[in-house]
C-alpha cells in the first residue's frame, strides 16, 4: 500500500498531538510530510525526532535558524520553513495528500484555504476558518474537488448519523434537524453571581475533553457552541432553525440527527478526540484509534437538558450572526478571538466576553462578503473595536 501522506497544520497542540498518535499507530498508512508549531518549539522538536518530516514550519526567521540547527545536529533531514506562506506551501504541496487543519484561530484561515483549493483531504479541525469565510470557503472545496471532513467531535457524529447523499439537501434526504449537543462546560450550573468571580485556570478546566486554552473558554462561555451552529450551517447546507442545541452533560453523545419518519440517529463515543480523527483519516473505512471501548454500564446515565440563553448569551449571538449571514460571522468570530485572550491575560471578566462580542457587532455593519480580502477587513475591524473596548474597560 502507497503510503499517504499527511501535513499537520498546528501540530503541537491538543488536536495535533492525538492526530499524531493515531497516525503512528498505522505507520503503514500514513507518512508525515509536514509539521507546523508557532510557540511550543521543545514540542515540534521531539515530533520531528519521531516522525522525521519532510518540513516543520514555525513562526518566525529566529525560531527557523534555532530549529534547523538542532535537527541538523542530531542527522535530522528535515527542512524548517518560516512564516504563513511556508503554513500554505506545506498545506498545498503536490505530494501531501491530507491535510489535519488544527491551527486554533483566525490564523488558521489561509493555509487551511490553501489545502482546499489545492483538492485535499482537509479534516477540518479549525472551526473559525469556516466560520468566518463559510461561503467562500465552501465554493472552494466544490471548485477544488476537496474531500472536506469534519474533525470537530459534533460535526462528526452528525457527518456519521447523515445520510451518504446529504449534499442533495437537507428536506431532500428526509432530514427534520440537526441536534448539536452541548457539555455546557465547567460553569453549567453557575449563577450569574458565581460567573462574576470565576477566573481563567477554572474555565480551562473542561469537564469532559483535554483542549486547548481558546476552544476551553468558549465551550465555557458556550461560544463554542454558537461557533459550531454555524460550522454545522455551512457543513451540512442547514438554515440556523434546522440547528438546535441540547445540553448533555456526559459528552458520550456526540450528536444526533432527527429524521421525518421519528428515526433519531445518534453517535456516542467515549469523549477522545482520536476517535474523530480516525475516522476521518480513514473514511469510509475504519481503523483502531486507540479509544477504549464504551463502557453503557459505567456511564449510565444520559441526560439532556435546554441551553439557558440568560447565563450563557453567546449562544444568541452567534445564532443571531448566523441568520444576518454577510460579514457577521467573521466579526463575530474576530471579537471572541480578542475577547478570550483579554480574559485569559486578567484583563477582563469572564461576563465581559459576551459584552465585548455584542458591543462590536451592534457598531460595526455586517456586509455582503465580496472576497476573502473583504472578510479580512471585518476580521481586522472587529478586532480593533473589540481592542478599543477592552484598553477603555479593562484592567
Ligand atoms: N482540542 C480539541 O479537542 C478540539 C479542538 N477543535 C478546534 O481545533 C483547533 C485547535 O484546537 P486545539 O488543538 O485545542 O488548540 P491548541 O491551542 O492546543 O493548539 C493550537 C495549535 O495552533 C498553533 N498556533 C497557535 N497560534 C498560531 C498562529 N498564529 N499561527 C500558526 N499556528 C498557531 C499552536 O502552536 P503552538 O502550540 O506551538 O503555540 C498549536 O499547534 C481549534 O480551532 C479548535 O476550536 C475542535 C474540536 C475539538
Ligand atoms: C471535543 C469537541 O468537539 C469540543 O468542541 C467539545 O465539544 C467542547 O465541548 P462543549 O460541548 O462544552 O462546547
Ligand atoms: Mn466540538
Amino acid at each position: 500500500m502507497t503510503r499517504q501522506q499527511i501535513t499537520v497544520l498546528g501540530a503541537t497542540g491538543s488536536i495535533g498531538v492525538s492526530t499524531l498518535d493515531v497516525v503512528s499507530r498505522h505507520s503503514e498508512r500514513y507518512q508525515v510530510f509536514a509539521l507546523t508549531g508557532y510557540s511550543r518549539m521543545s514540542v515540534l522538536a521531539a515530533q520531528c525526532r519521531q516522525h522525521c518530516p519532510r518540513y516543520a514550519v514555525v513562526a518566525d526567521e529566529v525560531q527557523a535558524d534555532v530549529l534547523q540547527a538542532e535537527l541538523a545536529a542530531e542527522g535530522l533531514a528535515t527542512e524548517v520553513l518560516f512564516g504563513e506562506a511556508a503554513l500554505a506551501q506545506v498545506a498545498a504541496d503536490v505530494e501531501v495528500d491530507v491535510v489535519m487543519a488544527a491551527i486554533v484561530g483566525a490564523a488558521g484561515l489561509r493555509p487551511t484555504l490553501a489545502a482546499v483549493e489545492a483538492g485535499k483531504r482537509v479534516l477540518l479541525a479549525n472551526k473559525e476558518a469556516l466560520v468566518m469565510s463559510g461561503a467562500l470557503f465552501m465554493r472552494a472545496v466544490q471548485d477544488s474537488g476537496a474531500q472536506l471532513l469534519p474533525i470537530d467531535s459534533e460535526h462528526n457524529a452528525i457527518f456519521q448519523c447523515m445520510p451518504s447523499h446529504f449534499a442533495d439537501g437537507l428536506s431532500q434526504t428526509g432530514v427534520r434537524r440537526i441536534l448539536l449537543t452541548a457539555s455546557g462546560g465547567p460553569f453549567r450550573n453557575f449563577t450569574h453571581e458565581q460567573l462574576l468571580q470565576v477566573t481563567p485556570a477554572q474555565a480551562c478546566a473542561h469537564p469532559n475533553w483535554s483542549m486547548g486554552q481558546k476552544i476551553s473558554v468558549d465551550s465555557a462561555s458556550m461560544m463554542n457552541k454558537g461557533l459550531e451552529l454555524i460550522e454545522a450551517c455551512w457543513l451540512f447546507d442547514a438554515r440556523p432553525e434546522q440547528v438546535e442545541v441540547v445540553v448533555h452533560p456526559q459528552s458520550v453523545v456526540h450528536s444526533l440527527v432527527d429524521y421525518v419518519d421519528g428515526s433519531v440517529l445518534a453517535q456516542l463515543g467515549n469523549p477522545d478526540m482520536r476517535t474523530p480523527i480516525a475516522h476521518a483519516l480513514a473514511w469510509p473505512e475504519r481503523i483502531d484509534s486507540g479509544v477504549s471501548a464504551l463502557d453503557l454500564l459505567l456511564t449510565a446515565r444520559l441526560d439532556f437538558q435546554a441551553p439557558d440563553p440568560e447565563r450563557f448569551p453567546c449562544l444568541r449571538l452567534a445564532r443571531e450572526a448566523a441568520e444576518a449571514g454577510g460579514t457577521s460571522c467573521a466579526l463575530l468570530n474576530a471579537a471572541n478571538e480578542v475577547a478570550v485572550q483579554a480574559f485569559l491575560a486578567g484583563r477582563v471578566g469572564f461576563v465581559d466576553i459576551p459584552v465585548i462580542i455584542e458591543n462590536t457587532l451592534n457598531r460595526l455593519p455586517s456586509e455582503s462578503v465580496r472576497d476573502l480580502e473583504h472578510i479580512l477587513q471585518a476580521d481586522q475591524s472587529a478586532r480593533e473595536h473589540a481592542s478599543t473596548w477592552v484598553e477603555a474597560n479593562g484592567k
